[in-house]
């Protein structure tokens, strides 16, 4: 479960037509990044997948089933930890479940929370975390929800770098021992790079898909990669179509 399709997706508000034609996947357990200009409508592609506006055009499907302007299906992680401040760690891992109406399982969520590295802050409230931490319990409750598909909106953008590196190999680490199916936007070539098994990249306003790039990096993947030669390569074909 978690396959997600748009077929020619097109999306305007009003006269600012920007998304034409939208096609793309992510398979069962696939990390997908998407890279485009700032404001070719990356955002907008989650608010379309998760509902909150429905495409003019096209289809949104998850496992064959039709999305179009229906919510609840995604799991979604800002680029914001958005946590709430008056829940524990625990009880904001075990939020998404909640809401679902699912059975939580607090052997798993306590699991979760220990292989995320925040053993001993499981009764800890947000105010008491760093910045990456309250990442992490972000990102373990889009794991522990019940949806099979998880959209990451540039959850590390707000880091320092050296921090955000820490974090996308934590990310690495935890997803290929729970392989949910990740769409992710970023600005950041390094990070779509070092995550993705493909990456889409957008063309500036209306944006078409330009090109996908299969990323051809064996995982587990491990930070001497960024400074390779085969990265940097790829790296610069993707900085150049961006910029053409
Ligand atoms: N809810 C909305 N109502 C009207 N216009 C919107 C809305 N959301 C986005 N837009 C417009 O759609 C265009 C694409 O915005 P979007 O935020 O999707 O781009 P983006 O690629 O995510 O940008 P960035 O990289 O800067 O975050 C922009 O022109 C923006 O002003």
């Amino acid at each position: 479960m978690g396959q997600l399709t748009l077929e020619n997706v097109t999306k305007s508000y009003g006269a600012n037509h920007v998304l034409q034609d939208i096609t793309l996947s992510v398979e069962e357990g696939e990390f997908v990044s998407i890279v485009g200009p700032s404001g070719s409508g990356k955002s907008t592609i989650f608010q379309l997948i998760g509902g909150l506006y429905s495409p003019d055009e096209g289809k949104i499907s998850l496992d064959g089933s039709v999305l179009n302007n229906s919510r609840g299906h995604i799991s979604y992680m800002p680029q914001s930890p958005a946590l709430f401040p008056w829940r524990t760690v625990v009880q904001n891992v075990e939020v998404s479940a909640e809401i679902a109406g699912t059975k939580i399982d607090r052997t798993k969520t306590l699991e979760l929370i220990k292989n995320a590295g925040l053993s001993g802050y499981e009764g800890a409230y947000p105010s008491e975390l760093s910045g990456g931490m309250k990442q992490r319990v972000s990102f373990i409750r889009s794991l522990n929800a019940p949806q099979s598909i998880i959209c990451l909106d540039e959850p590390f953008s707000a880091l320092d770098e050296f921090t955000r590196l820490e974090m996308q190999q934590w990310l690495l680490s935890i997803w290929e021992t729970n392989r949910k199916s990740i769409l992710f936007i970023t600005h950041d070539i390094d990070e779509a790079l070092f995550l993705s098994d493909r990456i889409l990249v957008l063309s500036e306003k209306p944006a078409v898909v330009k090109e996908e790039i299969i990323v051809p990096f064996s995982r587990p993947r491990s930070e001497e990669l960024l400074l390779s030669d085969p990265f940097l390569a790829l790296k610069r074909e993707i900085y150049s179509l961006l910029r053409g």
